[in-house]
């Protein structure tokens, strides 16, 4: 059965390992980050994010999200540092969310399912590793969703994003929290544009952007090895997810809400939500990096 996956009851997550077996594979994602078993590793550093604005070409919804897509014939942006062994290209960045009464995090923080309006702020503990080792508890309140993922190809050792997607260091993906809050001016630039792309399929010009501008101001991050969160589920992304989130108000989130998983023409269907559960960590490692 030729599987038109998407998150829907016919079609969503619990679906996909009937056409994508890997889906019950050793190192999928998202997963529960448990920030008390997360274990220190000094040989990690910081990463150094390295964005020029003239590569940001286009913005589309492909259906399964939106997304920005970025000129990647050149080294011109690119994420060093951190877990990273070489140089990884950027390609594209695109977004998660949930409908208004679910949550729409990807990964979640000691269990947190970050919803995405949270009527009040969630209390949730946070691991402090600080940069001589030792650890401290400390309980913040973050009523977050992770919204934003930020795709890189490596492109030391591999000709293309869609060779690099099918190798295990082939992909690095900094996925963001996104906390409800103030009404976010950088992300206003993106989903100031959703209108012109609500159908499936739609892509208009997006130039002149560079996307730290949506980065918190702390890179501390947690990374481990995992998989793409939708199909094909390839095992190939070193993960880095940042533990400080950005803001986002409930009326853009809306806009993401307003987006169609059908084409121009079709019955409509909106894209409410688009985020696959955590998975089953299977004895992976998972590494917090705290300055
Ligand atoms: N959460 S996630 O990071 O796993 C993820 C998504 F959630 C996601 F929605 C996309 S997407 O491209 O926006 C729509 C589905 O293809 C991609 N896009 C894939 C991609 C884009 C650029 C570079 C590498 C991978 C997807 O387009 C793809 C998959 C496999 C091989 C090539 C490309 C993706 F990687
Ligand atoms: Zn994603």
């Amino acid at each position: 059965a030729t599987l038109h996956w998407g998150y829907d009851e016919h079609n969503g997550p619990s679906h996909w390992k009937e056409v994508f077996p890997v889906a019950n594979g050793d190192r999928q994602s998202p997963i529960d980050i448990k920030t008390t078993e997360a274990k220190y590793d000094p040989s990690l550093r910081p990463i150094s994010p390295n964005y020029d604005p003239t590569s940001a070409k286009v913005i589309l919804n492909n259906g399964h999200s939106t997304s920005v897509e970025f000129d990647d014939a050149e080294n011109k942006s690119v994420l060093i540092g951190g877990p990273l062994a070489g140089t990884y290209r950027l390609r594209q960045i695109h977004f998660h969310w949930g409908s208004s009464d679910d949550a729409g995090s990807e990964h979640a923080v000691d269990g947190m399912k970050y919803a995405a309006e949270e009527p009040g702020e969630m209390e949730c503990k946070e691991l402090i590793v600080t940069s001589h080792g030792e650890t401290k508890v400390s309980s913040t309140s973050c009523g977050a969703q992770e919204v934003l993922h930020v795709v890189h190809w490596n492109a030391d050792r591999y000709s293309s994003f869609v060779e690099a997607a099918r190798q295990p260091d082939g992909l690095a993906v900094m996925a963001v929290f996104l906390k409800i809050g103030e009404c976010n001016p950088q992300l206003k630039k993106i989903t100031d544009r959703l209108d012109a792309i609500r159908a499936k399929g739609k892509r208009a010009l997006f130039t002149n952007f560079d996307p730290s501008c949506l980065l918190p101001r702390s890179l501390d991050y947690w990374t481990y090895f995992g998989s793409l969160t939708v199909p094909p589920l390839l095992e190939s992304v070193v993960w880095i997810v940042l533990r400080e989130p950005i803001s986002v108000c409930s009326e853009q989130l809306a806009k993401f809400r307003s987006l169609l998983c059908t084409g121009e023409g079709e019955a409509a269907c909106y894209l409410l939500r688009n985020y696959r559960p955590p998975q089953p960590l299977k004895g992976r490692e998972i590494n917090p990096v705290v300055w």
